[in-house]
């Protein structure tokens, strides 16, 4: 497959190696300041960058009809509606997290909430290293909109202060420090018994792999909007 890398970072670099290794042909990684040099036709785009790049990212892939690898995290509202606007032109793979682990965790969550809400407190965790823009990150949302997929909890961003008695809420709560490459817990609490349900990236290999499969995935599909759901079911 022919891909190009949008983002030269730590994802990006990792993407080119990693699909080298596996035989793709990837000729480069761009971000805005070189996004001229993308100037022929490629199979997949793989986007692990920052939203800035989004505009331009779609106009080419809009020009071009590749597929479209999305990872990038710290998006606007208006940003997934534009991937979900060229998702009927194009297949496009959106994840806030290529790890396999990540998938399965979501649809634990998912089937958890409902037996423990009514009497467990929720809270959420997330860690990364400490270059990361964007907080809380990308997965926590993810795994947020699985514990409260109907908006009934108010969602509380760190507590500071006179915080008083807990309310019916969902506590997130970002660590940043050193190279930790992602930690997700999600505590339901209750009288006298926790439940703890955790996710450790050991390294940036596992969303690498991810997203790879993705596009190997995605090369065959229709124009839509996938998932990881798609990958492992
Ligand atoms: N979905 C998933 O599974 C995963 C998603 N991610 C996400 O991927 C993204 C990149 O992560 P990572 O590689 O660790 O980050 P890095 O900071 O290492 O790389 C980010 C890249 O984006 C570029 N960039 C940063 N700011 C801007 C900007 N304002 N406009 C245009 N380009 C910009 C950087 O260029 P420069 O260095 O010049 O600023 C760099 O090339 C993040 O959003 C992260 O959350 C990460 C891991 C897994
Ligand atoms: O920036 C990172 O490093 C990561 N970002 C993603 C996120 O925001 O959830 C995925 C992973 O946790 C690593």
């Amino acid at each position: 497959m022919r891909i190009a890398v949008i983002g030269k970072g730590k994802m990006g670099t990792l993407i080119r190696s990693s699909a080298l290794a596996k035989g793709h042909e990837v000729i480069g990684c761009f971000d805005n300041t070189d996004k001229d040099r993308l100037n022929v036709p490629v199979d997949m785009l793989l986007d692990f960058s920052h939203r800035d790049n989004l505009d331009w990212v779609l106009d080419y892939t809009k020009k071009n009809g590749n597929g479209l690898v999305y990872g990038t995290t710290g998006l606007e509202e208006a940003d997934l509606e534009k991937l979900q606007n060229i998702s009927e032109k194009v297949p496009v793979f959106y994840s806030t997290n290529y790890s396999l682990g990540i998938a399965v965790l979501k649809q634990v969550i998912e089937k958890v909430t409902p037996l423990l809400r009514e009497d467990f407190d929720m809270e959420l965790v997330e860690k990364h290293h400490n270059q990361k823009k964007d907080a809380p990150s990308g997965t926590a949302l993810t795994l947020l909109e699985a514990m409260d997929p109907n908006q009934e909890y108010q969602h509380v961003f760190g507590r500071q202060g006179m915080v008083g008695a807990r309310q019916k809420e969902i506590g997130i709560h970002a660590v940043r420090g050193g190279t930790i490459a992602g930690e997700h817990s999600v505590y339901y609490c209750g009288q006298d018994e926790i439940l703890t349900f955790s996710h450790e990236a050991l390294s940036r290999q596992i969303f690498v792999n991810g997203a790879l499969k993705a596009a190997e995935f995605l090369q065959n599909q229709i124009p839509g909007m996938y998932s990881m759901k798609e990958l492992i079911n």
